[in-house]
């Protein structure tokens, strides 16, 4: 770590308790797991300078065979540089597997990571990227109609997909005139149909798809996708994509993939900012915290792929490692 980015995480380190009510006076340890990889934990970056990603923790990837899971937190004093992060990060494995077997894989959620896609959709991304590789699914859908305020398709494409040049059949909506139930079978069926075809890639691991990159967001309450905390569809394991009628947050219906398939990514780019998520982050992201309770971010856990938190300050305020 760089003397000036040390200086930034320890500026945040030393936001009195006053101006962050949630900060633990009790110290508050990294999982053993990311400490290991990040010698200097938590990593800060600022506008003038480029996000410091650990060095360490981009293992090599794994031999034919072995399995290799790696965990990076990179945290963002301005959310335009986290943007422009993401692009590159986004545009790298776009290039990458685009070269290695002619077709990209991006899942998206809904919610505040949309937003944060939008630099991929300017120069110079918006040339760079072979957008005709890109297959485009939802982690997570409400269960309403294309065009309705809610809709997780409506929002992606308001943003980000009417602004890039990815083929129209390459961009899978769920179905939206069937019941939540029925929408998440056609949606599996669908994906099923991807895999058959080659365009989706199969685990060797779990025998769950395996989808190059998910960009992913996370709630208040830690949810991810429409897995929330205590709902049952948490503990689905044989299914890959299922549905919920009962969702805490507006509206109640919606479909989602499942831990499984979430578990068998390549990548996943999970975008979490803002002081509102700080308590569940906390709870994912330190030592010695229950286990009995997971939190659905903390379900997060890829068998043989990449998870990068993306995150500001506000997001990280409640650890003490930083
Ligand atoms: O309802 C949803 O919420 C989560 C989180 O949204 P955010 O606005 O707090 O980032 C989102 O990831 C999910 O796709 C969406 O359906």
């Amino acid at each position: 770590m760089t003397t000036s980015a040390a200086a930034s995480a320890t500026a945040a380190l030393s936001t009195p308790s006053s101006v962050n009510p949630h900060r633990s006076s009790s110290a508050l340890r990294l999982p053993a797991s990311l400490r290991r990889s990040h010698p200097n934990r938590f990593l800060s970056s600022s506008p003038s300078r480029s996000p410091l990603v650990p060095v360490s923790a981009m293992a090599s990837p794994a031999a034919a065979g072995e399995t290799s899971s790696r965990k990076k937190l990179i945290i963002f004093d301005a959310e335009d540089d986290l943007a422009a992060s993401l692009a590159k990060y986004t545009s790298e494995l776009s290039a990458k597997f685009a070269a290695e077997r002619g077709a990209f894989t991006v899942v998206l959620s809904g919610g505040s990571l949309v937003k944060a896609l939008r630099k991929l959709a300017e120069p110079p991304y918006l040339e760079a990227v072979d957008w005709s590789k890109w297959h485009v699914f939802w982690v997570d859908e409400r269960v309403v109609p294309k065009d309705h305020a809610d809709s997780n398709y409506r929002l992606a494409s308001d943003q980000f997909l009417s602004k890039v040049p990815i083929p129209a059949d390459q961009v899978h909506a769920i179905n939206d005139e069937l019941s939540s139930e029925g929408a998440a079978g056609d949606y599996e069926t669908r994906l099923k149909q991807l895999v058959k075809n080659g365009v989706i890639e199969l685990s060797p691991v779990s025998g769950f798809p395996k989808f190059d990159l998910m960009l992913m967001g996370m709630g208040p309450d830690g949810h991810v996708a429409s897995l929330f905390p205590g709902h049952p569809v948490v503990n689905e394991y044989q299914k890959w994509v299922t549905f919920v009628k009962d969702s805490p947050k507006p509206p109640p219906e919606r479909i989602t993939f499942t831990f499984p398939v979430i578990n068998s990514s390549a990548h996943i780019a999970l975008v979490v900012t803002g002081a509102g998520k700080a308590g569940a982050v906390h709870k994912a992201l330190s030592e010695g915290q229950s286990t009995s309770d997971l939190l659905p971010v903390e379900m997060v856990s890829l068998q043989n792929g990449e998870l990068v938190w993306f995150t500001d300050k506000p997001a990280v305020s409640m650890l003490s490692s930083i």
